[in-house]
């Protein structure tokens, strides 16, 4: 019997998880993403996420350089065996952001973005990102918002906004290679908040996807708390 395989929807898939960070508001001894919680630095949690929803993808590791050996050493400690490879990181995001895409030789393909300190991301919304990236060309996760929401004026005072217009934005942020480092390829701007931010500055429209609302950014120490209730 002869097996045929349509080698164009087989897509190469590859996972940036960005840790270059130094976590300046979290005020740890050492940076965030190396902080344990249920038994492992955040960061193995992080990549086990994404080994668990994708184990074909690649893993690509951005991290500051001087942590290539601590890293190393916390993968020894906590016996840590997922294949990825280590990328430096940047002064900024964006600039470890882009040193992921550039270690990528493709131009074909998909590629989802993800913060290195958010652990709790679900494998399918990850899995969507991959599904919808592939046919639309980006997928970004977001959730809606619980509270009510005001707009801060310059004299001092506030405006009623409608909630039902705002979504709180998450990683993954999933791209077709191709355009993803071509929106890379220009000078960082303040408004480069998250990888959606320089994927619309080319004048493409973002898709969104549900993101899961356990996902958050471990940023303060009241998150080690909260992050640290969730992997009971
Ligand atoms: N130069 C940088 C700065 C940030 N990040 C990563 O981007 C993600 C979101 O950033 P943030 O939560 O702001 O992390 P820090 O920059 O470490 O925190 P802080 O702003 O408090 O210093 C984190 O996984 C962080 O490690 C990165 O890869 N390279
Ligand atoms: C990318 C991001 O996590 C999306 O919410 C967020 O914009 C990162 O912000 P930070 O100021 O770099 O923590």
């Amino acid at each position: 019997m002869l097996l045929k395989i349509d080698l164009k929807n087989i897509m190469k898939k590859y996972a940036i998880i960005v840790a270059g960070g130094s976590g300046t508001r979290m005020g740890a001894p050492m940076p965030k993403q190396y902080l344990e919680i249920g038994g492992k630095p955040i960061l193995m949690h992080t990549l086990s996420r994404f080994f668990e929803a994708e184990p074909k993808a690649e893993l690509i590791l951005v991290i500051p350089e001087k942590d290539f050996s601590l890293w190393k050493d916390l993968c020894v400690q906590y016996k840590f065996f997922i294949p990825h490879n280590l990328v430096s990181g940047g002064n900024s995001r964006f600039q470890s952001v882009r040193n992921g895409l550039n270690s990528i030789t493709e131009n074909e393909g998909l590629v989802a973005i993800h913060d290195g300190v958010r652990p709790f991301v679900n494998p399918e919304v990850i899995q969507e990102s991959f599904e919808v990236a592939k046919e639309k060309g980006s997928a970004i996760a977001v959730v809606a918002l619980k509270d009510s929401i005001r707009r801060l004026t310059d004299d001092g005072k506030s405006v009623y906004q409608e909630r039902q217009y705002f979504r709180l934005v998450q990683t993954p942020q999933t791209f077709q290679i191709r355009k993803i480092k071509k929106a890379f390829d220009v000078t960082e701007l303040h408004t480069f908040t998250d990888d959606a931010t320089v994927y619309e500055h080319q004048g493409w429209q973002v898709s969104l996807i549900a993101g899961n609302l356990e996902n958050i950014k471990i940023t303060t120490p009241e998150d080690m708390a909260y992050a640290a209730y969730l992997f009971k």
